[in-house]
């Protein structure tokens, strides 16, 4: 799997995660939402740059100019609650693409610390050969990116598969790079060093579906 940690580069990005991890700005939740859809604009801008491109012809009112330009055939998968602003920023900029929904939370078992992952919502086109955009802001433990893909697979085989995050823990991110195939990319806007032992990312910024949209039963 290619990682691209813009955590280690300098561009506004890290303006954007700063006001998502402050304990005061973060409590502004329409700013919450509107910092990572920019977050999911700017990732997906630097995705743009690694897709396939085709030469095509514009047809301007004075002539002919051609044109290298992003293949058309994506799929945008928002993990709900919290990839929801994540998405729109991503679709802000591939506003030709097909979009998923899939939902995924966890239920806690026998303590804080076991839980597993349910989904019990997916609407999707078609993946078979498409580029497929798994859109999620947290990557903690990485189960939710592995069960996500596990319901997607039954649905085609994509020719290639990003990943779009905002902020991911060290041991999440190699958890993903096991189980998604090579030919993965990693979009996202930091890697933290520790996860707690209730899954949570150190210092990361908290839940931020909870931020996002209120807490939830
Ligand atoms: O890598 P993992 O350990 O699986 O954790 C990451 C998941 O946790 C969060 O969702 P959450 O379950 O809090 O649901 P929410 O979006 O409804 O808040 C987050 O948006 C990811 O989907
Ligand atoms: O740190 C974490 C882990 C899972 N989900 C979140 O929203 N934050
Ligand atoms: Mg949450």
């Amino acid at each position: 799997m290619r990682v691209y940690n813009f955590g280690e580069k300098n561009s506004i990005l890290n303006h954007f995660v700063s006001e998502i991890r402050d304990e005061e700005i973060q409590k502004d939740r329409m700013r919450f939402r509107k910092n990572i859809e920019r977050i999911g604009e700017v990732l997906a801008y630097e995705m743009s740059k690694e897709i396939l491109y085709t030469t095509q012809e514009i047809k301007t009112p004075l002539g002919v100019k051609k044109m290298s330009l992003p293949e058309k055939e994506l799929v945008l998968c928002a993990v709900l609650r919290a990839g929801l602003p994540l998405y729109q920023g991503v679709l802000n900029y591939f506003d030709f693409a097909e979009s998923s929904f899939i939902s995924a939370y966890r239920e806690h078992t026998n303590s804080d610390t076991d839980f597993e992952i349910i989904t019990n919502y997916l609407a999707t086109p078609s993946l078979e050969g498409k580029v497929l955009v798994i859109i999620d802001p947290m990557l903690a433990t990485g189960s939710t990116l592995e069960t996500t893909y596990k319901a997607l697979q039954k649905q085609g085989k994509p020719k290639e598969i990003h990943i779009i995050s905002v902020i991911g823990s060290a041991k999440g991110v190699a958890y993903v790079q096991d189980h998604f195939p090579a030919h993965t990319s990693l979009w996202i806007g930091a890697i933290d060093e520790e996860l707690n032992n209730k899954g949570y990312i150190i210092p990361g910024l908290g839940d931020a579906g909870d931020l996002a949209y209120g807490s939830k039963l």
